[in-house]
C-alpha cells in the first residue's frame, strides 16, 4: 500500500469549478491524458457549487478518473466522498480529526495537511497515508493559506518521517518542482499552474 501511495503522490492535480477559465470536466479530461497520478475534487472558495450541482459535477469528474485509473479524492466533504465512493479523503487541520475519519472510512486513503511543527506535533499520523505540506510557496488560489513554509519544511518532514508519503502543495509550478521533489517530496500537488495553462500537456510534463 505505501509504495503505491508514494507513487501515486507524484502529480496529483487538485481543482474545483471555481478555479476552472474552461469547462473543469475538459481540463481534467487533458491533465488525465497528459499523466496526472491522482485527483482531488476541491469544490471550495468563491464561486464554488454547492447541493446538487457539485454532487453532479464531482460525479462526472470521479467518471473520467476512472476511465483513466486515477485515483478520485475528495476534499474536506466526507458525506460526498461516502456517497460517491471516492477512493480517498483529504483533510486539514480545521477538518474532522484524522482519528474520526479513519474510523469512518477504514479502507479509503487518507491525507493530512501539514503547516508547521505545532500541527506535526498534535497529528495523530497513525491514522492517515500521507502529507498533504505546504503551502510551501505563496499562493493565490486559497484565501486562506497559512504563511509560505519553504522547501525547509518538506526536508523538516522527510527527516523525522523517512517512509511517510508526502505531497508539496502551494505556489508549485514547472519552474520550482523539481526544488519540492529534491527537498524529499514523493510528489507536487497543483492547482493553478493546471487550470490556467495554455499548453496542459507540457505543464504535467514538466511537474
Ligand atoms: C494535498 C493537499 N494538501 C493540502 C491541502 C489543504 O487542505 P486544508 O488545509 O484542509 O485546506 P482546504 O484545501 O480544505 O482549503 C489539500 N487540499 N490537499
Ligand atoms: C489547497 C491549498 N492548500 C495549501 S496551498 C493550496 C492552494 C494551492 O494552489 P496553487 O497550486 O494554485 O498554488
Ligand atoms: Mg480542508
Amino acid at each position: 500500500m505505501n509504495d503505491k501511495v508514494h507513487q501515486l503522490l507524484r502529480k496529483y492535480f487538485i481543482m474545483g469549478s471555481q478555479d476552472c477559465p474552461r469547462d473543469p470536466r475538459v481540463i481534467l479530461a487533458e491533465a488525465a491524458e497528459a499523466g496526472i497520478t491522482a485527483f482531488q475534487f476541491r469544490e471550495k472558495g468563491k464561486g464554488s457549487l454547492e447541493g446538487d450541482e457539485k454532487r453532479a459535477l464531482g460525479k462526472e469528474l470521479q467518471h473520467i478518473c476512472r476511465s483513466h485509473h486515477i485515483p478520485f479524492i475528495v476534499n474536506d466533504d466526507l458525506h460526498l466522498a461516502n456517497e460517491l465512493d471516492a477512493d480517498g479523503i483529504h483533510i486539514g487541520q480545521n477538518d474532522k480529526p484524522a482519528e474520526e475519519v479513519r474510523r469512518l472510512f477504514p479502507d479509503k486513503l487518507i491525507g493530512l495537511s501539514l503547516s508547521n511543527e505545532e500541527e506535526l506535533s498534535t497529528s495523530p499520523l497513525s491514522f492517515v497515508d500521507y502529507i498533504g505540506a505546504g503551502p510551501v510557496f505563496s499562493t493565490s488560489t486559497k484565501s486562506d493559506a497559512k504563511r509560505p513554509v519553504g522547501t525547509e519544511w518538506i526536508s523538516t518532514l522527510r527527516e523525522k518521517h523517512p517512509a511517510m508519503p508526502i505531497v508539496g502543495i502551494g505556489g508549485i509550478s514547472p519552474a520550482n518542482a523539481s526544488s519540492v521533489i529534491k527537498a524529499g517530496a514523493d510528489g507536487v500537488s497543483v492547482i493553478s499552474a493546471i487550470t490556467r495553462a495554455d499548453n496542459i500537456a507540457s505543464v504535467v510534463d514538466c511537474l
